[in-house]
């Protein structure tokens, strides 16, 4: 586990980890000593000769003193070493994080992530601040012992010695019995985190539905699960904490009848043999404590491995020789993309010149945000190629491509800081007066103003201070700031209120001018804005042109709008006569 731990961490570790180890087994072995200690000290007051006694007194007492500064050393460097290799792993995680593909955040992974990042870290790397003392202890001092038992009697030793293969056999018969139900065990309490998270946000819904005082079906079944298979992992645990405590017992009892014929025969002293039998007895503790501190530390090499995997997970490849593109006009040339074994793009192929706006349009699931995503490189193409100014994205390093691209997702994520400092994540060596136009440009003045503090105001936990429209304008402002010449855009599906709406369409007029750029569109006002309409569905283009063409066609793109906008305003956009979608045509936009 150790070798694990430093193959994870780095063996820069590894010389810190050896003297907390040194310590800890000199630890165990002085206290062993110290015991063996009693042995004459008894002898002495049971044997006849009191007075014999206090030179070994002093001499247990020097090792008692001796066990105490080792203990005080070893568990401090127990601390020390813990708390850098806790430090260690979450600059590993962060680095690691960090160059993993933007595409792997799923919602699921989050979840994943920050308990491992959480209590797995905790867990795994608490080893050596607090599991590696006792379980050093649990192992040496009754070793120890042993081979004092066996200077002073070897009969009496090698019944004890007797016990060391069979707790070695108990210990992995246990570890194999008990592994997969701590494996299920954790399964369920991850699922279970997931469904009091869910059942906590889902409030607003199950209240909406009138469901104030019913149980939440998904969490009850969780919980229930979690009972179950924690029943099952004590219950697993069981059998390797008897016989634990059946061979320390059995091993106790041949001591002492061993011990009984021995002195019956006057082979020992009864005075030594009392001492031999409190040595037994001594090394009995820690080595039932084993089961416990085993069980916690087949827990933490648990933690450890899901660690060890998520290190593993290789970032993209970064291109050996970056290439900057000079321009800025985008394709993508017969892109296929699968998620999983399902195909979400298929051999699609369009252009968009530099400076030229395209709206997608689709209905929902046909693909349009993860063509977004594979501009910004969130995932790699399986087949064909995306260029940015004629480059292929994967020959472009991320930190360049992503230096020309500003985003604007649907799902903004904002700090709990203030709108500036949310603003200011666009380009962080903006100065005030820029972050002030860009919030300005992006119309969120009267936002501002609105809340009590002005700038100074922290906008809550994702923002929950704000409204979406609102969420989205800071993020439109992040985007101005940022002043890339790629503008990739998701527009808000949820509906928006008549000023939020003017003031998004407002933000967005400004952030597209004269950029290049691609917005999944969700309003005929947004789409009209395009030069360009590519009506997407099934991961295929299926008919392309400008908004009025397509009208004109009465094709799909027509019946969309037709559908689209008859609860508000009528069949405006005018009938669509049924024509069937066509082939994937390529896209050429200029
Ligand atoms: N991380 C993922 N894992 C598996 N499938 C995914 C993942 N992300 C998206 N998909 C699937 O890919 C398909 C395309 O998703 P995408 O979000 O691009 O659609 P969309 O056209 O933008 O839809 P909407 O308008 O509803 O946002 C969907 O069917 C979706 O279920």
């Amino acid at each position: 586990m150790i070798r694990t731990l430093l193959r994870v961490l780095g063996t820069e570790h590894a010389g810190p980890v050896r003297r907390t180890l040194a310590l800890m087994t000199a630890t165990a072995v002085v206290e062993g000593l110290s015991y063996a200690l009693l042995v004459p000290v008894l002898r002495a007051l049971f044997g006849g000769t009191p007075q014999d006694a206090r030179p070994w007194l002093a001499a247990f007492g020097a090792a008692v003193a001796v066990y105490a500064v080792l203990r005080f050393l070893g568990d401090l460097s127990g601390f020390r070493t813990g708390t850098a290799l806790l430090r260690g792993m979450y600059h590993r995680l962060g680095d690691h994080l960090a160059r993993l593909p933007l595409g792997w955040f799923s919602a699921g992974r989050v979840g994943e992530v920050s308990t491992l990042a959480g209590q797995g870290v905790l867990q795994a790397m608490g080893v050596i601040a607090h599991l590696l003392a006792p379980f050093v202890s649990a192992l040496v001092t009754p070793l120890t012992i042993v081979v004092v038992m066996l200077a002073y009697d070897w009969r009496l030793g090698l019944v004890a010695l007797a016990a060391v293969p069979l707790v070695a056999v108990v210990q992995l018969w246990a570890a194999r019995w008990t592994a997969a139900a701590d494996e299920e065990r954790h399964v369920n309490d991850e699922e279970a985190t997931g469904r009091v998270v869910e059942y906590l946000q889902a409030q607003p819904v199950l209240r909406a539905g009138g469901r104030t005082t019913e149980r939440f079906r998904l969490l009850d079944d969780a919980l229930r699960e979690v009972r179950r298979t924690s029943r099952r992992a004590t219950l697993a645990a069981l059998p390797g904490a008897v016989s634990l405590t059946l061979v320390v017992q059995a091993m106790f009892t041949g001591v002492l009848v061993l011990g009984a014929h021995l002195a019956l025969g006057a082979r020992i002293g009864t005075a030594e043999l009392l001492a031999l039998l409190v040595l037994a007895a001594r090394s009995a503790d820690p080595l039932l404590s084993l089961t416990e501190i085993a069980g916690r530390l087949r827990g933490a090499r648990l933690e450890l491995a899901r660690l060890d995997e998520l290190l593993a997970t290789e970032p993209l490849p970064e291109p050996g020789e970056p290439v900057l593109p000079a321009r800025h006009d985008l394709e993508f040339d017969s892109v296929s993309f699968r998620h999983g074994d399902r195909t979400v793009i298929d051999r699609l192929s369009l252009a968009v010149p530099q400076g030229r706006r395209l709206a997608v349009v689709g209905p929902s699931g046909a693909g349009k945000s993860t063509l977004l995503q594979l501009l910004a490189r969130f995932h790699d193409v399986d087949a064909g190629a995306v260029r940015l100014g004629g480059v292929d994205v994967r020959a472009i390093s991320t930190e360049a491509l992503l230096a020309r691209t500003a985003i604007v997702f649907q799902d903004v994520f904002l700090f709990d800081g203030t709108i500036e400092e949310n603003i200011r994540l666009g380009r962080p060596d903006a100065d005030e007066a820029e972050v002030r136009a860009a919030a300005s440009a992006a119309r969120l003045d009267e936002v501002i103003a609105r809340l009590p503090g002005g700038w100074a105001a922290h906008v809550g936990e994702g923002g929950a201070r704000l409204s979406g429209g609102e969420r989205q304008r800071v993020s439109i402002a992040r985007a101005l700031l940022k002043d890339a010449p790629v503008v990739l855009l998701d527009e808000v599906t949820s509906a928006l209120d008549p000023g939020n709406e003017a003031a998004v369409h407002e933000g967005i007029e400004r952030l597209t001018a004269g950029r290049t750029v691609i917005m999944v569109a969700h309003r005929m006002r947004t789409v009209q804005r395009a030069h360009r309409v590519a009506f997407l569905d099934h991961g295929r283009i299926v008919e392309h042109g400008s908004h009025d063409e397509l009208l004109r066609q009465g094709g799909r793109y027509a019946r969309f709008w037709a559908l689209a906008t008859v609860p508000a305003t009528g069949p405006a956009t005018g009938p669509a006569p049924g024509s069937a979608p066509g082939p994937a045509p390529e896209a050429d936009l200029r």
